[in-house]
């Protein structure tokens, strides 16, 4: 406590004396002064290190203790203001003191001219620093001669006071005379000094105290700011949870309708079938009775059924048009039922949208009360730092002795609290700005959620209108096609009873009928014994005669037949005269130059039917090369219906009578087609050219009359 005047009067006397021996005679005592002084740290440079990391002198002193060899560009360098600047105070009276021993040891008094301005420069660094510390020192002096008079009016005062008793007097003048006069001003400075530090510490303090104080009640209204916003915001988000129970109710109504709308629908769609079932019903009774109708072969039965099935093809025709006018009615309804599906996966969407928004509110939810348990926490904090706060009051107030100790701990602690304070700030102001942002996000939401609902809602009004004009049309659709089901209705019922009414009266015709049809087919078989016995007594065996006209371009047109009766033909001999010239052939019919395809058929035709009644019958043409065998058999190329030969027209025949034929008994009607010559058979149809010829006799030259190994090829038709 008394070293620290002693130093400050020592202090101001030996910087004096160090300024005005700035030649630098005496280096020793400036050393012990300038590091002792209480006013150096003010004067010295913070970093005492130059740009090169080494305090000032020692750049010297690794060159070797010569100042006149050091390079100009590091002399150029230590006299920047910078590195003088840095350099301390004390190091630049050794590069001075060493500058001038080096001057008067080794170059009798002789300096370089760079080392004398590096000498210059750091002398009027060093008197730049002493007249600065001089300033200070005046400023101090001052200082202290304001303070001593003040104590000294002060000291007035207490002898004033104390000068009540003489003997006290006397006491305070015998300490007068034993002390000197400076110890006592030290120990009234050291009082005033104290009191005078006590209370700006007191008033900073306060003053901390009081802005931590606004601090906390600045927070408190942010805390209770923000619990107004959150409680406006759970308002909001009550009202759009109105809302939307709101928009639910009205989807579920909406629902409910369409859910009664289709049962309706549905229900009148059964309708609709049953009465299609039972016209099918109907359909079929009569297609049966249709069916036995048409099995009845004969033609006057036809007639009259022909005036039924008139009448059923318009009934069917009218039931098709009912079928057609269900079917779009089933269209339209399968329409509807997507609509309505479509309908569902929209409100499925809606529903989906909605969850997503309600999870959203959940979670904002979720955050806000987050929020409010941080916020919570805050409040629990700045409860905590105001109790610890009026703890340190309580603890200043009592702890006021040791107040260094309390004062360090009390600002360590306050720092941390302002740090706290300021962290938990920031945190609440962070957090506020999220949740604003995170607020202004969900306003943007609820309001585009709320455009999207009022649009889809308006959507949705418009297909209700939508489907309730259609379900109205389906309704009239309906209506109009249950009275026209009810007059066809009544319409197949007259019908029903005409028809009934017909097959009772047709059912009294029938049975002679019926009766006849019994004895049809013993009648048939005596027909067709009768007519194979006329066959039989017209001749088994016919031979006819055909004479072909002259082919065109041919030259001789000279033909040896004399005269072409009905049954005998006369040729002449050239090569004999007279009646002997002449020769009278007979045939059972002779067909002449002009007689045509069809006339020739119709003495053949006969025998075709009598084939397919189980008798064998066999036609072939016989005759010179070019007489028109082939011709008449086949006709000729490219033949027409005229011109047709009698194997097509066999064909035709057998076909033409299997079909009328085809109720009672079903023909398999094949051909087979071989040339004979030079004794060898061939199949004409075959494509194996191995098996191609037969021989026609076999070893004991007997003909082969059973041609059993040939292709075979069933027809159904000539073209
Ligand atoms: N009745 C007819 N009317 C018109 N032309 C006929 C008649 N008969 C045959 N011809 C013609 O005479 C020619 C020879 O007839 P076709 O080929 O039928 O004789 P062919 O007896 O079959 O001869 P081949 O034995 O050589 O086969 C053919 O050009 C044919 O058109």
């Amino acid at each position: 406590m008394n070293s620290q005047p002693n130093n400050h009067s020592t202090e101001s006397k030996e910087v004096g004396s160090s300024s005005s021996n700035s030649s630098g005679n005496n280096n020793l005592p400036q050393k012990k002064i300038l590091s002792d002084s209480k006013f150096q740290p003010m004067t010295e440079p913070p970093g005492a290190l130059n740009q090169f990391g080494h305090r000032f002198p020692d750049v010297f002193q690794q060159k070797g203790g010569s100042y006149a060899d050091l390079p100009a560009a590091k002399i150029s360098e230590l006299m920047k203001s910078s590195s003088l600047d840095n350099a301390p105070t004390q190091s630049l009276l050794s590069v001075v003191n060493g500058i001038l021993e080096e001057s008067v040891e080794r170059r009798n008094g002789e300096i370089p001219p760079r080392v004398a301005c590096l000498l210059r420069k750091v002398v009027q660094e060093i008197e730049r620093r002493i007249s600065t510390q001089q300033g200070h020192l005046r400023t101090q002096n001052n200082l202290f001669k304001t303070r001593e008079e003040k104590y000294q009016s002060r000291i007035r005062v207490l002898e004033a006071l104390a000068s009540g008793t003489k003997e006290e007097n006397i006491i305070i003048k015998e300490e007068k005379i034993a002390h000197d006069s400076k110890p006592i001003e030290k120990i009234v400075i050291e009082e005033k000094k104290t009191n005078d530090t006590n209370h700006e510490e007191k008033t900073k303090e306060d003053e901390k105290k009081k802005e931590i104080d606004r601090e906390v009640i600045r927070l408190m209204k942010e805390v209770e700011d923000k619990n107004m916003e959150k409680k406006e915001i759970d308002k909001e988000v009550k009202r759009l949870i109105k809302d939307m129970e709101g928009k639910n109710a009205e989807i579920s109504t909406f629902k409910q309708e369409l859910e009664a709308m289709k049962k309706r629908y549905e229900e009148k769609n059964a309708e609709i079938s049953t009465f299609k079932q039972e016209l099918e019903a109907m359909k079929k009774r009569y297609e049966e009775k249709c069916s036995k109708m048409e099995n009845m072969e004969r033609k006057e039965i036809h007639k009259e059924v022909e005036g039924k099935n008139m009448k059923r093809n318009e009934i069917d025709e009218e039931v098709m048009r009912l079928k057609k006018e269900v079917e779009g009615k089933n269209m339209e309804k399968k329409e509807i039922d997507e609509e309505v599906m479509r309908l569902k996966k929209e409100v499925e969407g809606k529903n989906m949208e909605k969850k997503e928004i309600d999870e959203e509110v959940m979670r904002l939810k979720k955050e806000v009360e987050e929020k409010s348990i941080e916020k919570k926490e805050v409040d629990k904090v700045v409860i905590r730092l105001i109790k610890e706060l009026e703890e340190k009051n309580m603890e200043i107030s009592t702890t006021k002795q040791e107040l260094e100790s309390t004062k360090n701990r009390y600002e360590e602690q306050c720092s941390k609290l302002e740090s706290e304070v300021k962290d938990a700030k920031g945190e609440l102001k962070q957090k506020l700005q999220e949740y604003e942002a995170k607020m202004e996000k969900l306003r943007n939401t609820v309001r585009e959620s709320e455009a999207i609902m009022e649009s889809k809602y308006q959507k949705w009004n418009m297909k209700q209108k939508i489907m309730q004009k259609a379900m109205s049309f389906q309704f009239s659709s309906i209506q109009k096609l249950n009275l026209a089901w009810e007059s066809i209705k009544q319409d197949v019922v007259k019908e029903r009873m005409i028809y009934s009414e017909e097959c009772n009266r047709l059912g009294v015709n029938l049975k002679p009928l019926v009766n006849a049809a019994e004895n049809y087919q013993t009648v048939l078989a005596e027909n067709r014994k009768i007519f194979n016995e006329l066959q039989e007594l017209k001749g088994n065996i016919r031979v006819y005669c055909r004479v072909r006209p002259f082919i065109p371009g041919q030259k001789e047109k000279q033909s040896i037949v004399e005269r072409i009766g009905e049954s005998d033909l006369v040729v002449a001999n050239p090569s004999k005269l007279g009646k002997e010239a002449l020769k009278t052939f007979k045939f059972n019919k002779i067909f002449g130059p002009t007689s045509t395809q069809a006339e020739v058929y119709d003495d053949i035709q006969a025998f075709i039917r009598s084939v397919l009644d189980g008798f064998n019958v066999c036609i072939f043409a016989y005759g010179q090369t070019g007489s028109g065998k082939t011709y008449t058999m086949s006709g000729p190329n490219n033949a027409t219906n005229e011109n047709l030969g009698v194997n097509y027209r066999a064909l035709n025949d057998l076909f033409n009578i299997s079909s009328s034929r085809q109720s009672s008994i079903v023909y398999d009607i094949g051909v087979q087609i071989i040339e004979i010559y030079n004794e060898q058979v061939r199949d004409l149809l075959t494509t194996d050219t191995a098996i191609k010829k037969y021989p026609f006799f076999n070893r004991y030259r007997r003909c082969i009359m059973c041609i059993n190994f040939l292709l075979r090829i069933r027809i159904l038709c000539t073209y």
